[in-house]
């Protein structure tokens, strides 16, 4: 397994990330456990931030919470100083709760409810990505109603393909997010947002997908917007004062595989901004809004190895007290990944298995064939670079508690989000009264005095 940030094996044959023994954070805290190499967090933010801050040109760098939201999270996003996006009220709810400064904040998705778009005009959010018309309109309509005026940027789907995985491609034609460029959906969009009386257009976004190695179709993506941008200001005069290029820089899930350094994505974007925008009074202010680039090296999940099964002459199926419930990549995406034996990290290799969850699912395979010293139960499996997509993404199919996440630095463990309880997995349950027994009708009646 490729080390990533703080981890190292230590003396005694352990896997250690952010000075901690993996062995005792497993004893502490139980498996499955999501560790966060905190460091490794707040290297990679200011990598970008350093990386803009030489290129001389105006930036915002943003992360994205879809890939990582919790309330430490947030703390970290906030002391390091970067825009926060949101695509929902409860991404939302969890940064103001943190405490994340609402004009940091900016609102996206492709079906904001009324409540959420509400929701965030009263936080007084930086602004939103407008991704439809419908969602214009009632932009426009709440924001009178409250007497503001909300700011908003418009996505764009501009019709780039990149290279990565069709269920993670976004910036193609045919895509449920943003404005269609080619039909002339994004000009006439700006038109109506930038005489809407209670809309303020700041400028445009586009997203062309996620886990992308190539720099080209960045380039590509960035040409179209500002051929955009230079048509909305002939015809219509509207000043674009934002470009957000979104996010999907690619990370090194495999030892053989070589995403570019922050250093030549960011160089790239600006440099292409910098040619398209020349004929333009204004270069915009470039945001870019990374997710998985940020934590997703940063995260590695312990679990426990519990059976082993060997179909003779066919494959060893070693099995996780975990699975797709708290990685579902996968199984959604084919997604690859690495890992060791975290209590015997320091042994060869000698034996090829596949890694099992524990879903009734014949789909729920973590690891295909990888190599790995021979297993026994109890053993400690670590899979690396987990830490975009996982705990977000983590559910609870066949009623499986989703595992705690501990943060980890100099040699110290914080427990920032608990396991679930079994309590938990039957907390937002009712029976209803029809069904109820005898002995249980006052309880259930009790309880639910209480929740009212
Ligand atoms: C609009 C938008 N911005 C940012 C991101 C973050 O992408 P990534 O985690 O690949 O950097 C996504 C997810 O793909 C997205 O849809
Ligand atoms: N959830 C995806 C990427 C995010 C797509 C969001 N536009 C993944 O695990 O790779």
């Amino acid at each position: 397994m490729f080390l990533h940030g703080t981890s190292r094996i230590n003396e005694s044959g352990h896997l250690e990330i952010g000075g901690c023994d993996t062995v005792q954070l497993a004893n502490q805290y139980g498996t499955p456990l999501y560790i966060v190499d905190e460091q490794l967090i707040r290297q990679k933010m200011r990598a970008f931030v350093g990386a803009f801050e030489k290129t001389g040109l105006p930036f915002q760098v943003g992360y994205a919470s879809k890939a990582f939201s919790t309330l430490a999270m947030c703390r970290i996003v906030d002391e390091e100083g970067l825009l926060l996006d949101v695509v929902s009220d409860g991404e939302l709810y969890t940064a103001l709760h943190a405490g994340f400064p609402a004009e940091r904040i900016y609102f996206h998705g492709n079906n904001k409810s009324p409540f959420e778009i509400e929701y965030a005009l009263d936080a007084g959010i930086r602004l939103f990505v407008a991704d439809n018309f419908i969602e214009l309109e009632m932009l426009q309509v709440l924001a009178e109603q409250k007497g503001k005026k909300a700011n908003v940027i418009l996505r764009v789907s501009p019709g780039v393909e990149a290279h990565t995985h069709a269920y993670i491609q976004t910036g193609q034609e045919d895509s449920k997010f943003g404005f269609d460029l080619s039909s002339g959906q994004a000009h006439q969009a700006a038109l109506q947002a930038y005489h809407a009386s209670h809309l303020n257009l700041e400028g445009f976004h586009c997203h062309i997908g996620s886990q992308i190695f190539e720099t080209e179709a960045f380039r590509l993506a960035i040409d179209k917007m500002a051929r955009l941008a230079k048509e909305c200001y002939e015809q219509y005069g509207i000043q674009t004062r934002i470009l957000n290029v979104g996010g999907g820089f690619g990370i090194r899930y495999e030892e053989n595989e070589t995403p570019r350094p922050v250093e030549q994505y960011v160089q790239t974007i600006a440099s292409a901004v910098t040619r398209a925008f020349q004929r333009l009074p204004q270069i915009p202010e470039i945001w870019i809004e990374p997710g998985r680039s940020i934590v997703g090296e940063a995260g590695t999940t312990l679990y426990t190895i519990g059976t082993v099964k060997e179909v003779i002459g066919v494959r060893k199926y070693v099995a996780v007290d975990g699975g797709m419930t708290d990685n579902l990549r996968p199984a959604l995406y084919q997604a690859r990944y690495e890992a060791m034996l975290a209590n015997r990290a320091a042994e060869e290799a000698d034996e090829t298995v596949s890694i099992a969850g524990k879903c009734c699912e014949s789909g729920d395979m973590l690891i295909w064939d990888i190599e790995l010293p021979r297993v026994t139960q109890g053993d400690l499996l670590a899979v690396s670079c987990t830490g975009a997509y996982n705990y977000s993404m983590a559910n609870n199919y066949n009623r499986i508690r989703r595992p705690a996440v501990v943060f980890v630095q100099n040699g110290e463990a914080d427990l920032v989000v608990e396991r679930e309880t079994l309590q938990d997995i039957i907390s937002q349950d009712r029976i209803p009264k029809r069904l109820l027994r005898k002995e249980q009708v006052k309880t259930n009646e009790s309880q639910l005095s209480k929740t009212l």
